[in-house]
């Protein structure tokens, strides 16, 4: 949530909480857990509340199929094949209920993933926590660390459209609320190879700066390279492109050699580099993005 006066902001208290449990483990989209003969399990817990995650105009089973989206897209992320989903409503009004369970249990089976379970209770605002778990190989899981310079950055579909459809591009507005996990895709990539992965949930400059704080390089991005949302002005777009939250497509680095990849549209959008810097078209890009803050 945007304040006039931010004190500290989310990616400062995942600091203070790397002083607490093991720094290591906050760096992915997913926890991983070990789970015997080679094989890892992933968990993502997302919360999504109404004010700052539901616009007016949303259906209840767009609520639902949202707050079970952004998790297999964690899950998607590391490369890993989502299996089970639960979902813990905190409920304003008992009549939105079935909605949101028949979104969240479309949105599981459209992804192959199972809803099986949750909790419920009366809330004044509605708030909806989505728990979700997924497989990976150990040899095949992908984490943000791991890219390399002479890498590319890529991603996997137009960037902004979540944000358009916020600033009033109403053709974007279903991209906006029903955000389509790239789990086939995240799958493929990682058996194709790529070395570092996540989601762009808070967009792609701080998704890269998130890059950045994981890995010894620096990454470099060339604007004119970037998909854009269609029905944008192209300087909006970019700004869109950049700096909106709310897309689900996975942002990766991967050696040249493994492009193309079978059925997965790929953007290539600049180059890993030696320096740790983040750069747009050769100059130092802002951290800038969808950031929860508290203000003073
Ligand atoms: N309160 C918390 N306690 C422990 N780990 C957390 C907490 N909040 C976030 N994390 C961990 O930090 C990492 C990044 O979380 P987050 O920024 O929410 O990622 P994403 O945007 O991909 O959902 C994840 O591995 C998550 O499990
Ligand atoms: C008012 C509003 N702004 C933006 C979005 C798009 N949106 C949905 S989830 C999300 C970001 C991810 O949410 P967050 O709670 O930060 O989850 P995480 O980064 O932990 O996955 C955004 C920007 C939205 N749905 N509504
Ligand atoms: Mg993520
Ligand atoms: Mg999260
Ligand atoms: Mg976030």
């Amino acid at each position: 949530m945007k304040r006039r006066c931010v004190e500290v902001d989310e990616r400062a208290l995942h600091k203070m909480i790397g002083t607490i449990i093991d720094p290591e483990r906050l760096e992915d989209d997913c926890a991983v857990i070990p789970c015997g003969d080679g094989r890892l399990l992933v968990a993502s817990t997302d919360m999504l509340h109404e004010t700052t995650d539901f616009p007016a105009g949303m259906t209840d089973w767009q609520i639902g199929w949202m707050a079970t989206a952004v998790t297999l897209s964690d899950i998607a992320s590391m490369g890993a094949r989502p299996g089970q989903v639960l979902l813990a409503v905190g409920l304003d009004r008992p009549e939105r209920l079935r909605g949101i369970m028949e979104g969240a249990r479309d949105c599981c089976a459209r992804f192959g993933a199972e809803l099986v379970g949750g909790d419920l209770d009366a809330h004044g605002e509605l708030t909806i926590v989505s728990t979700g778990l997924g497989t990976v190989e150990a040899a095949q899981i992908v984490r943000r660390r791991g890219a390399r310079p002479g890498d590319i950055i890529a991603v996997t579909g137009p960037l902004g459209e979540a944000q358009a459809a916020l600033v009033g591009y109403d053709r974007h507005w279903k991209e906006l609320l029903e955000p389509q996990p790239r789990v086939r895709e995240g799958m493929a990539l990682a058996r194709a190879g790529v070395s570092a992965m996540m989601d762009i949930s808070d967009g792609l400059a701080l998704s890269l700066y998130d890059l950045l704080g994981v890995n010894d390089c620096g990454f470099s991005v060339d604007t004119a390279r970037l998909p854009l949302p269609a029905g944008v002005p192209e300087d909006e777009g970019r700004e869109l492109a950049l700096y909106g939250g709310g897309d689900f497509e996975l942002l990766f680095c991967a050696p040249p050699g493994i492009l193309p990849v079978a059925g997965v549209d790929v953007h290539v959008i600049g180059e890993v580099i030696r320096e740790r810097v983040v750069l747009a078209d050769g100059e130092p890009l802002e951290r800038r993005g969808y950031l929860h803050e508290w203000g003073g």
